[in-house]
């Protein structure tokens, strides 16, 4: 029995479970959420029972000492060297990694070299490692990218129309994120659905804080809606999605402020709330367009209608659909933007059941009608397990 713990920082959360492997038991796990915001919210599960505190949590370097310190409180952990091996997931892992790897000195220094490309999120995870290698530095750390599983898109969906030199020189391509999250549902889905993945096309909406679709043919990702960095595709928590990239030397220009500026707003400052000017967190946009008002409204209905296009799109694009699957925090939890994002899809044989869907949270479930050629599931993500799973192959503890 080897102990693993998993961890996985998000732009807004941090997820850890420690996991007897290879049994792949849950010892317990975690979650910080609202990181940066007030009323962060901090859970864990101690012997099944769900512990809540709500403070005020700064950022990802805290939330990583609150989880140590909570899992020697709770006794979960006598000593810290009862763990025999950490995964974390890094978001960019550019071409460089193809697949998860064993973390060395040489692999630390890659994936530095890509923080400019995923500036909200390889910060925290770079932070989560070395924390981890300083504490234990005799068991192997192990990185799990976001972008390995979007490494099968064939050149005409991650080649942008630019100048094809700019591929060539820079690496300037589309890379996609989420991968973890996308494998884990698309495999979860087969096994739902009881038929082989490489007989199936999804459409895989993982929707959290960061959203990201993609389209999965056989089992492999073919396209996805993130781009080069993360701040590409559908509207996001904080983030703008796909604009016109015009509108940055015109933004530059009206507000006298640099391009490095003007990304912040893009990736800090726009999406849901740019849009309702006061919240990026979905729960408080549901509640305030509840109540009345116009601005969260509209965020809700510009943030669903752009995930409902990449349906048609998506299923164009794989000659067909045999099921759409939502996922991560939004996804799982809000009957209201799975609504939206199924809204008169009947035309493409998405038949979905208001039923079923409303009051759906964090439960795997069909929502399609029976009869339904095309099936509707929320499937919980699971990143840590795939993570888990990767500490052991890599870091040659199997
Ligand atoms: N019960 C809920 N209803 C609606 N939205 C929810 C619910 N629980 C979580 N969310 C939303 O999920 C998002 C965070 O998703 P998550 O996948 O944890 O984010 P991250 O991208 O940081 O990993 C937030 O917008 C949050 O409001
Ligand atoms: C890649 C990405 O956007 O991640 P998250 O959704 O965790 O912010
Ligand atoms: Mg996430």
């Amino acid at each position: 029995m080897t102990k693993i713990i998993a961890i996985n920082a998000g732009s807004s959360s941090l997820k850890f479970q420690l996991f007897e492997m290879p049994e792949e038991k849950v010892i317990t796990k975690g979650l910080i959420e609202r990181i940066g915001l007030k009323n962060s919210i901090f859970s864990i599960t101690v012997n099944g029972e769900k512990i809540t505190e709500t403070l005020d949590i700064e950022n990802h370097e805290i939330a990583v000492d609150i989880m140590l310190k909570a899992l020697k409180d709770h006794n979960i952990i006598q000593d810290i060297n009862d763990i025999q091996g950490s995964g974390h997931r890094v978001v960019h892992g550019g071409e460089l990694f193809p697949e998860s790897a064993l973390v060395t000195d040489d692999v630390l220094t890659k994936i530095e070299s890509l923080t400019d490309l995923a500036p909200l999120h390889n910060p925290a995870n770079l932070m989560g490692i070395k924390a981890f290698r300083k504490l234990l530095p005799n068991i192997p750390h192990v990185a799990v990218f976001d972008t390995s599983f979007h490494q099968t898109m064939p050149k005409e969906s991650y080649l942008y129309s630019l100048p094809y030199n700019f591929y060539k020189d820079f690496g300037i391509r589309k890379y996609g994120f989420h991968g973890t999250s996308h494998k884990f549902v698309s495999e979860r889905a087969a096994e739902l659905l009881d038929r082989p993945l490489d007989q199936l096309r999804i459409i895989s909406c993982h929707i959290g804080n960061g959203a990201s679709i993609a389209a999965i043919d056989g089992g492999k990702s073919v396209d996805t809606s993130m781009g080069f960095t993360p701040l590409a595709g559908v509207t996001m928590g904080t983030r703008s999605g796909n604009l016109d990239p015009a509108l940055i030397p015109f933004i530059m220009e009206k507000t006298g402020k640099n391009a490095e500026e003007v990304l912040n707003i893009l990736n800090k400052e726009s999406g849901l709330l740019g849009i309702s000017g006061s919240s990026s967190d979905l729960r408080d946009i549901e509640q305030d367009a509840t109540e009345g008002n116009e601005r969260a409204k509209l965020a809700l209905d510009v943030f669903a209608s752009r995930i409902h296009k990449y349906m048609g799109s998506y299923a164009t694009r794989m000659h067909g659909l045999d099921a759409i699957v939502f996922t991560a925090g939004v996804g799982e939890n809000s009957d209201t933007v799975r609504a939206k994002v199924l809204e008169g899809l009947e035309f493409m044989g998405v038949y979905w059941d208001p039923r079923l869907n409303t009051g759906l949270r964090g439960e795997e479930a069909f929502i399609n009608y029976p009869h339904s050629p095309v099936k509707v599931i929320v499937i919980p993500t699971d990143e840590e397990v795939v993570i888990a799973r990767d500490v052991l192959k890599f870091g040659n503890l199997g």
